[in-house]
């Protein structure tokens, strides 16, 4: 397995990275349209919230999840026995945040979502007709007016040596929703777990844009698309004493969109983040 650059402009971009989708759970996209210099400011700014005590004012709300999660709460992945070295806001446009960072991270949720519509309809476009006949709707139907989108600003700070043995910035996990859109964040450590057991590093070049699939768009697509495991690993020598921003966009449908004849989206939400211990 390996994980092919899709130049977005491409002829054949959308086969492509379809065709990469199905066949690693990951698509990675050059010479796409969100703005480097928007994403390199928004790493600078929250970089600053997560450096100001202010930051726990903001404390995520249990029963809609949106705010900031201390590191004393943020999620221990299923079947994981430590929890992760990691902070994280959780940024809904209905949601709490603070005044002076809200218009730039709106305005990227914005276009990060009419982007993410487009990869939904490319998806759709390429899913083989057994496989497209089961989704209940339009795939990127099933985003349209959701409240549930999720942007998530995460801070992984520099390793001090005071961390659980064993710890590691995100442990193995899949993602819950359809379709997440990933930015290549400020500094290297996402791998990919391939079929053969190895992990593989993701291509980490600012500019690229890593797609992969959720364990929803599995569900909906009878296993055809893999939500494949993913982790970010520790940082080795000099780069220990650097933080990592990373800024994933979780496209979660409606909550009454119907995934497969077992789930909704709701339901199938609701036991995930019970199992994650954050609900
Ligand atoms: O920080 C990253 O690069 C990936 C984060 C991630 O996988 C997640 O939050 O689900
Ligand atoms: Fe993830």
């Amino acid at each position: 397995m390996m994980l092919p650059i899709v130049d977005f402009n491409a002829d054949n971009a959308a086969e492509e990275f379809v065709k990469s989708l199905h066949e690693t759970g990951f698509g990675v996209l050059k010479n796409h349209p969100l703005q480097k210099d928007m994403l390199e400011s928004i790493y600078k700014n929250w970089a600053g919230f997560f450096a100001d005590e202010k930051k726990h004012d903001f404390k995520f709300n249990v029963e809609t999840q949106d705010g900031f999660f201390p590191d004393t709460v943020s999620e221990t992945a299923k079947g994981a026995d430590k929890k992760d070295i990691k902070e994280y806001y959780h940024y809904y446009p209905w949601g709490q945040c603070p005044e002076e960072l809200r218009e730039e991270i709106h305005a990227y949720y914005e276009q990060a979502t009419a982007f993410a519509s487009t990869l939904l309809d490319w998806v759709e476009q390429h899913s083989p007709a057994e496989v497209s006949v089961n989704y209940k709707e339009a795939l990127s139907s099933m985003i349209k007016n959701s409240e549930q989108i999720l942007l998530r600003i995460l801070h992984y700070p520099p390793i001090t040596g005071d961390e659980e043995v064993g710890a590691i910035r995100a442990a193995a996990h899949g993602d819950i929703n359809l379709l997440t859109v990933l930015p290549a964040a400020n500094a290297s450590g996402l791998q990919v777990l391939k079929k053969d057991g190895e992990w593989l590093d993701v291509p980490g070049d600012f500019g690229c844009l890593i797609v992969n699939i959720g364990d929803m768009l599995q569900e909906a697509s009878g296993g055809y698309f893999p939500s494949t495991i993913h982790r970010v690993i520790n940082p080795e020598g000099a780069d220990r004493t650097k933080s990592r921003i990373s800024l994933p966009l979780f496209l979660h449908p409606r909550p009454d969109v119907v995934l497969s004849d077992r789930y909704t989206a709701g339901e199938y939400l609701d036991e995930r983040l019970r199992e994650l211990g954050v609900k």
